[in-house]
C-alpha cells in the first residue's frame, strides 16, 4: 500500500490492516503498553516521528520533547480524534470538552474552568477524612488503589453534584461500577473497533460493542437523573455546584446559552470522571507503591509533615510552597510513573508537517509523554526514582521539559485538582500513619500496566498508626 509523499517512517502497510500485524508484534515481544511500542518503533527507523496505519487511520507518533512541544504550540493539532470508537465514547450528540473543538470547546473549557474549583479544599479534605477513617476500621492487606479510587470520584461527584456520596450507598456502588466497567471495556475493545468498526456487526459481543453501549445507557440513565434533580431543585443565579452553574448559563439566555444543554452537561459530567478520577486515583496509588518501595523517602516526608504541620492542624494545598521536597516526591512519582504516558490523542486539523514530514488532515497524533519523562538528555539518571532532581538551593525547581498535564489551550483542565489531591492525601496519610508491605509477600516494581489509564501491579499495604 503507498504512503503519503513524504510521509513519516514507519512499517509497511499491508491491505486492510496497515501496520497492525507488525505492531502486534511488537507488543508481544516488548510485552509493553503503546508508549514502548512507541518508543521501540523510534529507535527502529531511528526517527522522533513515526507513521503508521491502522485499518483506515494514519497515526503519527512524536517522541521528543521540543518536536512535542512544537506540535502541541501548534493550532494545526487542536483537534481530537474522530473515529468510530471515540464517538461510540460519548454518550449523545454533544461532543462535552474532550473531544470538543473549534468555538464551543472554547466557550465549555472556559466555563468548566471558572466553575469547577468552588469548595475544592474543603471537599478534598472531607474525603481525606473518610478515608482516614476506613483504614482506622482496617488496617491491614489493604488493595490501596480500590481504597483511593472511589476518593478521587467522590470529590468530582462532589464538585458536580453539590454533594458527596456515602461509601455505603447503593447509589455509589452504580456509579463506581459502572465507571471501572466502562473503563474496562474500553481497555478490552482498545484499537480493535477504532480501527475495524465493521467489526460489530460481525461479533458485537466478542468487541466488546454491546457491552459498552449498554453501559453507556446505563451512566447516561444514572446522570441524568442528577440533572433532572437539579432543573427541579434550581433557582435563579444558583452556581453552588458544576451543575447548577451550568443550569444558570443555560437559563441565562445569552449568545453563549446555545452550546449549554442537558446532552451536554452529561457529557462534560463523564468527561470529568473518566479523565479525572483514574488518573489522579493511579497517581496517589503508585505514590503509596513507591513510598513503600523507598521507606527513606517516606521517612523523608513524614518529617518534614511533623516540623511543618504540628498538632494535628488542616493541611492545604496553600501550605505547599514550606515542604518542596513533598512536592518534589511528588512530581517525581507523577515523572517516574506518568499515568497517561501518550497524553491525549490529537487529529490534524489540515494538511501540515511535523519535524519536515508530512502529516495529512485528520490524522491521529500521538504524544509520547513516556520519550519525554524517561529522556537521558533531560533527566541524566531517569531510570533511578530521585525526588531531589526537583529541587535546587533547597527550593523547588521547575525543570521545564516537565510537562505531565500537556502545554497549551488543550492541557489538563483538572491540574489543579489533581495537584491537590495528591499534596493533601499524601501529607494526611503519611502524617498519621507509617505505610508497609505485607510481611513476606514481595512488592512488585513501580511499572505502568497498560490501559486508557495506567496503573500499578497489584500489591497490599500495611498501616501502621504513628506515635506522634
Ligand atoms: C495526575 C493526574 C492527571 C494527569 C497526569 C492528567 C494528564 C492529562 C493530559 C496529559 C491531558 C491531555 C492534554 C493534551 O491533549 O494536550 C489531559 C487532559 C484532560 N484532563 Fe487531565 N490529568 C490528570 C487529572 C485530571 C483530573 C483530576 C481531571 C478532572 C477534573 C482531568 C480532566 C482532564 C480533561 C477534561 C482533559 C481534556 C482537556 C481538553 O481536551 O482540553 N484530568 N490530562
Amino acid at each position: 500500500v503507498k504512503k503519503p509523499t513524504n510521509f513519516p517512517p514507519g512499517p509497511v502497510w499491508l491491505p486492510i490492516i496497515g501496520s497492525s500485524l507488525q505492531i502486534k508484534k511488537e507488543a508481544k515481544l516488548i510485552r509493553g503498553g503503546q508508549h514502548v511500542v512507541f518508543n521501540t518503533l523510534c529507535q527502529k527507523w531511528n526517527s522522533n516521528v513515526v507513521g503508521i496505519k491502522l485499518g483506515e487511520q494514519l497515526i503519527v507518533s512524536v517522541s521528543n520533547y521540543s518536536i512535542i512541544k512544537d506540535v502541541l504550540d501548534n493550532e494545526d493539532f487542536l483537534g481530537r480524534t474522530s473515529n468510530f470508537f471515540s464517538k461510540l465514547r460519548l454518550l449523545g450528540p454533544s461532543p462535552g470538552v474532550t473531544c470538543a473543538e473549534g468555538q464551543i470547546f472554547k466557550i465549555q473549557k472556559k466555563f468548566i474552568l471558572k466553575n469547577l474549583h468552588c469548595g475544592f479544599d474543603a471537599k478534598i479534605n472531607d474525603e481525606l477524612e473518610d478515608l482516614l477513617m476506613l483504614i482506622n476500621l482496617n488496617q491491614r492487606n489493604i488493595d490501596f488503589g480500590k481504597l483511593v479510587q472511589p476518593a478521587a470520584v467522590n470529590i468530582l461527584w462532589s464538585l458536580l453534584s453539590g454533594h458527596r456520596l456515602s461509601r455505603c450507598d447503593p447509589k455509589f456502588q452504580t456509579l463506581l461500577n459502572l465507571l471501572d466497567d466502562r473503563v474496562r471495556a474500553f481497555d478490552m475493545a482498545g484499537g480493535t473497533l477504532s480501527n475495524y468498526p465493521w467489526l460489530r456487526f460481525i461479533a458485537p459481543e466478542g468487541v466488546g460493542y454491546n457491552l459498552i453501549v449498554n453501559l453507556n445507557a446505563k451512566l447516561k440513565n444514572f446522570i441524568m437523573a442528577e440533572i433532572n434533580y437539579h432543573h427541579q431543585t434550581w433557582s435563579k443565579g444558583m452556581k453552588t455546584d458544576l451543575m447548577y452553574s451550568f443550569i444558570t448559563c443555560m437559563n441565562e439566555g445569552n449568545e453563549m446559552s446555545e452550546s449549554f444543554t442537558d446532552e451536554q452537561l452529561l457529557m462534560i459530567s463523564v468527561d470529568l470522571f473518566i479523565a479525572g478520577a483514574h488518573s489522579a486515583g493511579s497517581t496517589l496509588d503508585f505514590v503509596c507503591l513507591l513510598m513503600l518501595l523507598y521507606p527513606q523517602v517516606q521517612r523523608k516526608v513524614q518529617a518534614i509533615v511533623d516540623k511543618e504541620f504540628p498538632n494535628n492542624c488542616t493541611i492545604t494545598y496553600s501550605d505547599q510552597h514550606k515542604v518542596p521536597y513533598i512536592q518534589a516526591v511528588i512530581y517525581e512519582v507523577i515523572r517516574f510513573c506518568h499515568v497517561l504516558p501518550m497524553g491525549g490523542p490529537r487529529r490534524a486539523l489540515r494538511d501540515t508537517v511535523i519535524d519536515g514530514y508530512a502529516v495529512p488532515k485528520d490524522t491521529t497524533v500521538l504524544l509520547n509523554l513516556y520519550s519525554v519523562m524517561t529522556s537521558k538528555e533531560i533527566w541524566g539518571d531517569p531510570e533511578n526514582f530521585r525526588p531531589e532532581r526537583f529541587i535546587v538551593d533547597g527550593n523547588l525547581h521547575v525543570i521545564k521539559e516537565f510537562i505531565p498535564f500537556g502545554i497549551g489551550r488543550r492541557r489538563c483542565l483538572g491540574e489543579s485538582l489533581a495537584r491537590k489531591f495528591l499534596f493533601v492525601f499524601t501529607t494526611g496519610l503519611l502524617r498519621k500513619y507509617d505505610m508497609l508491605p505485607e510481611d513476606g509477600v514481595p512488592l512488585p516494581p513501580a511499572v505502568l500496566v497498560p490501559g486508557i489509564v495506567c496503573h500499578p501491579k497489584p500489591y497490599k499495604v500495611r498501616f501502621v498508626p504513628r506515635k506522634l
